[in-house]
């Protein structure tokens, strides 16, 4: 076919997926130089370069675009409300490839995969090949790289990286710059050898294939000038994300040890959070003159509340201990806060000592040129049915109107009950609602008040009135916002404070709407509803079914941790392997496909003695999973190991001297991965598809926090999830708990412990630690020997012993509901890596003698 007609059909392609030819044709033509017109890679796969390469330009105009409005809003605002926190967003987060790209994604079982990607055929334009065989390649030399100490050497030089497929780095080691958690690459898709897309700091490295392994390249010499420009902006731009992530994490917050939830940022949109990342600091400072506080979301992201312990249920800290700081203010003067709510909001509480409080909120800016201001009825409704929907109200004639209502009177009732008791009489309270373009105002006409949505309670005692405003401050020739209007108000928790000048004696009432007394009924009742506690997808989308949480027991927020569906390498972790140890003997390289329903089966079913571990539906056969199931109890009621120099003790802080008290989980995981055999990639695709389940992470009725349970029905051998974590040395874990003063809640996993024919060093032995970045697997809680979940050790890039995957199958057939248990392999007398709590597994077998 000639070109024209190709690329006529290239467009028609891409127009099913809603891209212009305008878009497309230029993609093409750069497609075409890089393939050297070879149309058969381009049109492979149903255009998946191609559309690869279309993101790919998309996702770099949005970032510009990006970039540029959020410069044109808030230059003056930029600096101070810097998150400090944000700042240690995953840039693999960042650059996740949007769900089209996926859609074009061969599975891994597709030859493609083979092929060089887009990503990489561009890069290798850049990039010497590098034949070597059997190079021996460790993650931190990416650190380098990556951390901005770009060597300037003249010396042409090439450095080849290899990194375990299926983990994304975090690093920062070497730096002279900062001592940052910065993530910096991610490569590989689910440990598949042969996707080789990947990133650097959210852009592409240098990238090619050889067999089946796919390496980072490091260039330091030998580019064209225009290589060099295209680097140096890349590379400036990387080192400002750099620096602006360069805040430390903390291992040390209440609570968790855990940064504040730093998901990477949604478009702008309408949402109605209180104190976010993003106005930390300036809120801080409102907050400790003025604490007059609408929250919506205190107990996750405000500062200026006090922070609650998610076991304790306790407050460590907070508003109270601005108070003495609040400022008297006289009739004239209005006092301000000004919450701005991410980007577009602003949520603004004005009040004034004749005992108004305005409650404005105002679409501050926005990105979209088709904004148009909704009509206040649209916007409630659509609240009220988010609300209807994910909080389970049980009245369907729920209304936001009569909640603000009943917010307003019972401000009054609760301010006047507290402070002059006896004068209250709730039938003074008269309360007026409506909704009305600009209405009354004392001030006169607000400008540019499109809407307003007045709220008015007044007493007879007090004449003080509380007005709710919705503004939404429009002008016309700027584009406003774009997104979804959300408003979670289950997560609104409105602290007013309210100065009244009385017979010259100043008193002063704080009210927390949610310590209103008994008698206000209708108010305890919309608490009730608030219990609550829904989130569709805790995972963001990163798993293929998404995973709902819920709490229906007690108060507690989602725990702040980062959601990842793949290991991260954390600084000094050597995720390494030989090359040369992937060949025939172990496994197939070339085999793909449904390797599990082979008659005869491929070499990778080797080591469990020419047998797949698993079903060809994918369940771990029963002989297997009996089998190890027997050795894991042998294994716990045999000798455990000893160790005389204990790493699990010293890494509790603990001077070992002697022998240690032994360790259930070395013996165990040393004898089933030989017998289980769970091995080899191509089986473990069962794996490497990710989680299939219908899983819900819950409250437990238990004094256990959270758990996770399956919301139907599981047969026995059913793969749950991987044990996902950041993957550290322990000596790092050893580091991470002498830091932290808070109690350790998540369990860190050991990888390798004793497996090794020597005894690794705490530097060289792996660890997973869940508490910081982690997958669900980190709500999965203990069960003394009965757990109906079992971890097994699983090979997924390499038969390499240093570092594995830990995978949860079903031991037993599950009910839908049921809470799902893995046996953490604890002894309660010992010291673990994390401390030992009290067990309530209810088991018969509990070993925690403790335990009540
Ligand atoms: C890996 S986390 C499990 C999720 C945890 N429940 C949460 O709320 O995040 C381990 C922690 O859960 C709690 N836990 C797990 N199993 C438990 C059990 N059987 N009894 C009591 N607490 C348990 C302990 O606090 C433990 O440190």
């Amino acid at each position: 076919m000639a070109s024209k007609a190709k690329i006529a059909k290239a467009c028609k392609a891409m127009k099913t997926l809603g891209y212009s030819g305008k878009t497309v044709r230029p993609v093409v033509k750069e497609l075409l130089e890089l393939y050297e017109n070879n149309w058969m890679l381009i049109e492979e796969d149903s255009y998946r370069v191609l559309v690869e390469a279309i993101l790919d330009r998309e996702e770099q105009k949005s970032q510009i675009n990006e970039s540029e409005h959020l410069n044109a809003w808030s230059e003056d605002e930029a600096e101070e409300n810097e998150p400090p926190l944000k700042r240690s967003k995953l840039s693999s987060q960042k650059n996740q490839s949007s769900p089209l790209l996926h859609a074009f994604r061969p599975n891994s079982s597709n030859e493609l995969e083979n092929q060089p990607s887009y990503k990489q055929m561009k890069d290798q334009s850049t990039c010497e090949k590098h034949q070597d065989k059997d190079v021996e390649i460790e993650a931190p030399y990416t650190s380098n790289y990556c951390h901005g100490k770009r060597k300037t050497s003249s010396s042409p030089s090439l450095v080849v990286e290899e990194q375990a497929k299926g983990t994304k780095l975090i690093s920062d080691r070497e730096t002279d710059e900062s001592n940052s958690l910065v993530p910096l690459a991610h490569l590989g898709n689910n440990g598949d050898e042969s996707d080789s897309c990947c990133d650097f700091l959210g852009k592409r490295m240098i990238t090619y294939e050889r067999e089946n392994c796919t390496f980072f390249c490091k260039e330091t010499g030998n580019l064209h000038d225009d290589d060099l420009a295209f680097k140096e902006n890349v590379f400036d731009k990387h080192l400002c994300e750099a620096s602006a992530e360069s805040e430390p994490l903390s291992y040390d917050l209440p609570g968790f040890e855990v940064p504040h939830a730093v998901v990477p940022p949604d478009p702008p949109r309408l949402l109605l959070e209180g104190c976010s990342h993003a106005n930390y600091p300036s809120a801080k400072a409102n907050c400790s003159i003025f604490p007059e506080v609408i929250d919506l979301d205190a107990e996750v992201l405000s500062p200026c509340l006090p922070q609650k312990d998610a076991y304790s249920g306790e407050r460590s800290s907070g508003l109270e201990g601005n108070h003495s700081e609040f400022v008297n203010y006289t009739q004239s003067e209005e006092q301000r806060y000004e919450n701005v709510t991410r980007d577009s909001l602003k949520l603004d509480v004005a009040s004034s000592s004749g005992g108004e409080v305005k409650i404005s909120l105002m679409v501050k800016s926005a990105l979209r040129s088709d904004f148009h201001v909704p009509s206040l009825e649209s916007v409630l409704k659509q609240v009220e049915e988010q609300f209807l929907k994910s909080y389970m109200i049980p009245q369907t004639d729920f209304s936001m109107l009569r909640l603000m209502n009943e917010v307003c009177e019972h401000f009054l009732v609760a301010g006047t009950t507290s402070t002059y008791t006896e004068d209250v009489n709730p039938a003074n309270v008269v309360s007026s609602l409506g909704i009305s373009e600009d209405p009354d105002s004392e001030d006169g006409p607000a400008k540019g008040i499109d809407h307003q949505l007045s709220l008015c309670s007044k007493s007879t005692i007090m004449n003080d009135s509380v007005r709710i405003q919705n503004l939404f401050e429009v002008s016309p020739q700027i584009p406003r916002f774009f997104g979804s209007v959300h408003l979670d108000l289950s997560r609104c928790r409105i602290s007013l404070t309210v100065d009244v000048n009385v017979s010259s004696k100043k008193e002063r009432s704080i009210m927390e709407l949610n310590n209103c007394t008994p008698s206000s009924s209708r108010m305890m009742i919309a608490q009730k509803q608030h219990c609550y506690h829904y989130i569709e997808d805790i995972t963001k989308g990163q798993e293929a079914y998404g995973i709902s949480l819920i709490n229906e027991i007690n108060e507690d927020r989602y725990p702040t941790f980062n959601y990842i569906s793949e290991n991260v390498t954390y600084q000094n972790a050597h995720v390494r392997f030989f090359l040369g140890s992937i060949s025939e003997e172990n496994c197939c390289p070339n085999c793909f496909g449904d390797c599990l329903s082979l008659e005869i089966p491929c070499n990778c079913a080797g080591k469990t003695g020419g047998e797949f571990a698993y079903t060809s539906g994918g369940l771990v056969k029963e002989k297997f999973l009996d089998n190890l199931i027997s050795l894991k109890h042998a294994a716990q009621r045999r000798n455990l190991f000893y160790c005389e120099d204990c790493p699990l003790e010293r890494s509790n802080g603990k001077n070992s001297s002697g022998k240690c008290r032994g360790h259930i989980v070395r013996n165990f995981i040393k004898e089933c991965w030989y017998k289980c055999g769970c091995s080899m990639k191509c089986s473990n695709r069962v794996v490497q598809q990710g989680i299939k389940a219908k899983l819900q992470v819950f409250m437990t009725p238990e004094p256990k926090g959270w758990g996770l349970r399956t919301l139907e029905d599981l047969p026995k051998g059913a793969f749950i999830c991987e044990y996902v974590g950041e993957v550290i040395t322990r000596r790092e874990l050893f580091e991470r708990n002498m830091q932290s003063t808070v109690y350790r809640h998540v369990f860190p996993v050991l990888l390798d412990a004793g497996w090794s024919s020597r005894v690794l060093k705490d530097e060289e032995a792996l660890c997973l630690d869940a508490a910081v970045y982690g997958n669900v697997a980190r709500f999965i809680n203990h069960r003394c020997f009965d757990a109906n979940l079992v971890q097994i050790p699983v090979e997924i890039e390499t038969p390499d012993h240093h570092y594995y995957h830990l995978a949860f199958f079903t031991t037993r057939e599950v009910n839908a509901l049921e809470e799902l248990t893995w046996d953490y392999g604890i002894d309660f007398n010992d010291y673990q890596p994390a401390k030992a709590f009290h067990c309530y597994s209810g088991s018969k077998f509990c070993r925690d003698h403790k335990s009540i």
